[in-house]
């Protein structure tokens, strides 16, 4: 726990087991005519008290009057509730006893039994806030101090504003009145324990619903470690700096070798806060519809045609790549490639492996001087034009979009033209439905004779069929590909392709960008860009939420409002936090055609009704709040 938080616990049913005065009943009951009848009475009227059925006021004052116990009473009660500490609490006694400059107990009991009760935990009743009792001069308590705030309803919540705690905190307790605390803005969250008792009403209004002691220091949201409790799946063989980062940065983190698919990714992503991919996995709509929790998914890749972006955008999911990442891995494969199959050295390779010497110029030619054309003219189009003009090749592209032409390249103003023009073509367009074979039959027929081909973008994006009769046909001299309509999801699966048996043909198992340096980038690239997301709801470089590159905060809460992009939005956000008292200390809002991404920043106080409000909002999609 950090210095600057603070842990505010309820003492009856929450530090100890049972309710006090219960206890103190059946005490008190052994010289009572009819103790039955008295425990029941007490029982009651400490239910309806706490949650908060009647005024708290109330229930305290006629309990008391039931039982006025006497001194040798409180002692004996006292005696039993130091056996009687919860179980967690006892497991916890070490951490309570390290951090117990920063636990305080805020109770509407009495410090006469509290307090010896909680000293054995390193707690000083300085630290402790509860009534005190009244003793006539025959020691028999008729009554509890009306002075204390605690006495009276809402007590706890003028106690803990008197306390004026500098930093954050966290009130753990079963009632209502520890709610109210929450509730009045004066506590940044509020856990609901029931390890001894659950009441349903109070549970409804908690931020986290607790079993034990344990799980509410796994919940607070250390400074350092705003992600404890949240878990990265990695798929693909993700490098694992990628791994060491997330786990720094306090995630659980599964690293899983192969790919996964539909069926058993809508299984393994329940329950899973940030998914890792590479190009294999295909995040379908049901795995998002299975995705309960998911909050970002990382491309650990260029592409993204892999993942239904439509429908994260929707959900309110954030899609982050490494755009840049991979793209020289790419481009120097393809000048490889290039120059090999130029050179037609695939087959002479393999030849000289089987013991056959042909040394021989036939189909042999430079790079230099012919002609190149690039489909696709973005991050590693643009890049190939650039290494393949070193090597003296004349560059045309054609791209959709309008793209500077780079040192001497030649826009072709449509496909056709640069298939006509073309020595040597290389795809590099993204993976897109609507590529799906954009090379086919009627193109190959418009290419040189002789063409080179090179694919390394996406392997739906050529008619297979195609290209093998134009291999087989030699219209086609070479082709190298990379990327096939269906892949294997790990290593350990065959692979088949009517290519395989093909002369003068490269095939690669989609390796474009596996280097070393390519990885190690996306590693670092990926997982910081989510991290920043989590921590202060950036969304800049993701490709599914409208983009806002923002600060760390500090000393202020962030409130992510993700919603369909309808008018009057903005308005209705404000009237619910003008509505609450809400200070904004900044608003920040970015829209698209589907949806609006809106951060609100606002000093520390605020209650979980305009969490609710917040999300009740119609065309809410998604609320986090950020620390
Ligand atoms: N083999 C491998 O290991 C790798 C493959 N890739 C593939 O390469 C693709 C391209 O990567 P970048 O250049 O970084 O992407 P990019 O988005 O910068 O460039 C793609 C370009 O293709 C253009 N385009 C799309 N459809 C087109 C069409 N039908 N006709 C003409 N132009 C079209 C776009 O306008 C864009 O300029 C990725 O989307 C990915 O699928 C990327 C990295 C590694
Ligand atoms: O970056 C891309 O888009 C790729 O195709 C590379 O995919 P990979 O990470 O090697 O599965």
């Amino acid at each position: 726990m950090d210095a600057n938080q603070f842990l505010i616990i309820d003492f009856d049913s929450t530090f100890v087991k049972g309710e006090s005065l219960d206890i103190l009943a059946q005490i008190v009951g052994k010289r009572h005519p009819d103790p039955e009848t008295l425990e029941n009475e007490i029982i009651a009227l400490t239910s309806r008290g706490m949650d908060g059925s009647i005024s708290f006021e109330d229930s305290i004052r006629t309990r008391l009057q039931l039982l006025s116990p006497r001194k040798e009473e409180i002692e004996e009660l006292t005696e039993i509730l130091k056996q009687e500490i919860s179980d967690s609490f006892l497991r916890s006694k070490e951490f309570i006893e390290k951090h117990s400059g920063q636990i305080y107990i805020v109770s509407s009991g009495f410090k006469e039994f509290i307090c010896p009760v909680v000293e054995s935990f390193g707690i000083p009743s300085e630290r402790v806030y509860a009534n005190t009792f009244v003793f006539d001069y025959e020691g028999n308590a008729i009554g509890l101090d009306p002075s204390n705030p605690l006495a009276k309803d809402a007590g706890k919540i003028k106690v803990v504003e008197r306390m004026n705690l500098p930093g954050k905190r966290y009130v753990v307790g079963d009632g209502f009145t520890d709610y109210e605390i929450r509730q009045a803005g004066l506590a940044d969250l509020f856990f609901a324990f029931t390890e001894n008792v659950s009441r349903e009403k109070v549970n409804n209004l908690a931020d986290h619903v607790v079993k034990s002691f344990e799980e509410v220091l796994e919940l607070i949201p250390d400074s350092k470690n705003t992600s404890k409790g949240l878990k990265v799946l990695l798929l693909e063989n993700v490098n694992p700096i990628a791994v060491e980062l997330f786990r720094d940065a306090g995630y659980e983190v599964e690293l899983l070798a192969g790919a996964l698919d539909e069926t058993e990714l809508s299984e393994k992503i329940k329950g899973v806060h940030v998914l890792g991919i590479r190009s294999k996995t295909m995040v379908t709509k049901k795995v998002l519809e299975n995705a309960d929790k998911l909050l970002a998914i990382g491309a650990f890749c260029i592409g993204t045609n892999q993942i239904n972006v439509p429908a994260c955008q929707e959900l309110g999911i954030a899609v982050f790549n490494a755009p840049y990442s991979n793209t020289r891995s790419v481009v120097e494969l393809a000048i490889a490639e290039i120059i090999l199959l130029m050179r037609n050295l695939p087959d002479s390779i393999f030849k000289m492996k089987s013991g056959i010497w042909n040394k021989s110029a036939k189909n042999s030619y430079e790079v230099r001087g012919k002609k190149l054309g690039i489909i696709g003219y973005g991050s590693i189009g643009s890049q190939l034009s650039i290494l393949a003009e070193g090597l003296g090749m004349q560059v045309y592209y054609y791209d959709v979009l309008e793209k500077l032409a780079l040192g001497n390249a030649v826009k072709c103003t449509s496909l056709n033209e640069l298939l006509a023009i073309s020595d040597v073509i290389s795809l590099h367009v993204d993976g897109r439905a609507s590529n799906k074979n954009l090379i086919r039959a009627e193109h190959f027929d418009k290419m040189k004779d002789g063409v080179i081909f090179v694919n390394l973008s996406r392997g739906h994006v050529v008619d297979i069929d195609a290209l093998s009769e134009n291999v087989k046909s030699g219209k086609v001299r070479g082709c190298a590909v990379d990327v096939f309509p269906t892949e294997p999801k790990t290593n350990q699966e065959p692979f088949e392709s009517l290519l395989s048996s093909l002369p003068n043909t490269i095939l690669t198992s989609h390796i474009g960008g596996s280097t070393l340096e390519a990885q190690i980038n996306i590693a670092n690239f990926v997982p910081n860009k989510i991290i920043e997301y989590m921590q202060t709801g950036s969304t800049a470089n993701n490709v599914s939420l409208p983009e806002i590159q923002l600060p760390k905060i500090s000393n202020a809460h962030r409130l992510v409002h993700i919603h369909e992009n309808v008018p009057g939005m903005l308005a209705e956000v404000n009237q619910i936090f003008a509505k609450h008292k809400i200070n904004v200390l900044g608003q920040y809002l970015k829209t698209n055609e589907k949806i609006g991404y809106m951060i609100t920043s606002v000093d520390k106080a605020y209650g979980n009704e305009v969490i609710e409000d917040l999300k009740n909002i119609e065309g809410s999609i998604r609320l986090r709040v950020l620390y």
